[in-house]
């Protein structure tokens, strides 16, 4: 991609990474179980998380807290000095707003009937890691009759109260409206109990280490109504490997680290699908689906047989 032609905006970790990472470092990540993005190798994880937190990632009191919160003052500072626009928030790859949402709705519109069925009810989401409302203002509040949003990052917030205004705002339904805006980070957020049918949470997870990943879907789970479900939407590697940026602390990573992890929180992938269309040089990026009940077999199977025509779309 010719980034010459892109706004001079600084860069989200969404594509930067790619660039970063020198050639050669890439070509060996298969090889290794991580990379930063200075090109440096680690042997697993749990070596890069005792590094950058002082702990393995996992166990919150092995972790030190001075460590801990330099990882996440790093992050925010990085997002504080990046624009309130679509383009800031995507790094620079604007472009890819439109085939996002376009997946993201087609995900929502195949899961909300097959959770809560066909009847009407009033729907409430949580849009997490925000930013500035561009998922609630082109996805959610087509969708949901109230979203709340999370973001820590209060420029950030206040331009998604602006951009979700009523007068901003298009909407399918007048009565849809974005409610709460919390200006906090994910891992000291905790979920009214029992508010939400959807949690999204998209491409701001890899800002929290193992350990506050897992204990804040843990607490976020209490959040959600009964057949309510979580969107993961993330990058993911190529390889099985994860690449840690050293720019704006975060980390992305492969489809089977999100899976242990996501059984350590006791979740369940429902489906999966992966986001198509996106520029080559992007990480791939995947859809989960999470639940807090085990499926139950032949769920996913009857949706299949219905769906015998595209096989390789949903993935379980
Ligand atoms: C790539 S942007 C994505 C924004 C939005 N989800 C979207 O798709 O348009 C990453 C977002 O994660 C937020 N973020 C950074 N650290 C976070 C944390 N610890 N908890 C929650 N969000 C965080 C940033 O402020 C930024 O808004």
């Amino acid at each position: 991609m010719n980034t010459a032609a892109l706004p001079p905006v600084p860069l989200c970790p969404i594509p930067p990474r790619r660039r970063l990472v020198p050639r050669s470092a890439l070509k060996r990540q298969m090889e290794v179980s991580g990379i930063d993005s200075n090109g440096r190798e680690f042997s697993s994880a749990s070596e890069m998380w005792r590094e950058e937190i002082g702990g393995t990632g996992t166990e919150a009191a092995g972790s030190d807290q001075t460590k801990l919160r330099d990882w996440y003052s790093k992050g925010i500072s990085y997002w504080q000095g990046v624009e309130a626009s679509v383009e800031g928030v995507l790094g620079g790859y604007g472009c890819v707003n439109d085939t996002d949402v376009k997946e993201s709705e087609a995900f929502l519109k195949m899961l909300l009937p097959l959770r809560f069925g066909k009847e009407k009810r009033h729907l409430v989401a949580l849009d997490c890691g925000a930013g500035i409302g561009r998922v609630t203002k082109n996805l959610l509040l087509r969708h949901f009759n109230e979203v709340d949003l999370v973001e820590p990052v209060s420029h950030f917030l206040e331009t998604a109260r602006e951009n979700l205004s009523p007068s901003n705002i298009m909407q399918e339904e007048d009565t849809n409206k974005a409610t709460n805006f919390y200006c906090v980070p994910l891992q000291d957020f905790t979920p009214e109990p029992g508010r939400y049918d959807v949690i999204w949470v998209q491409w701001c997870i890899g800002h929290l280490p193992d350990e506050d990943f897992i204990s804040f879907f843990s607490r976020a789970k209490a959040g959600l109504k009964t057949n309510g479900f979580f969107i993961l939407k993330e990058n993911t590697t190529r390889g099985g490997g994860f690449v840690l940026d050293k720019d704006d602390q975060s980390i992305t990573r492969s489809d089977t680290y999100f899976r242990e992890l996501f059984e350590r929180c006791g979740l369940y992938v429902h489906s999966a699908r992966d986001q198509k269309e996106l520029p080559k040089e992007l990480f791939p990026v995947k859809m989960y689906c999470l639940v807090t009940e085990k499926p139950r077999k032949g769920v996913n199977n009857a949706r299949k047989r219905k769906h015998g025509n595209r096989p390789a779309i949903i993935k379980s």
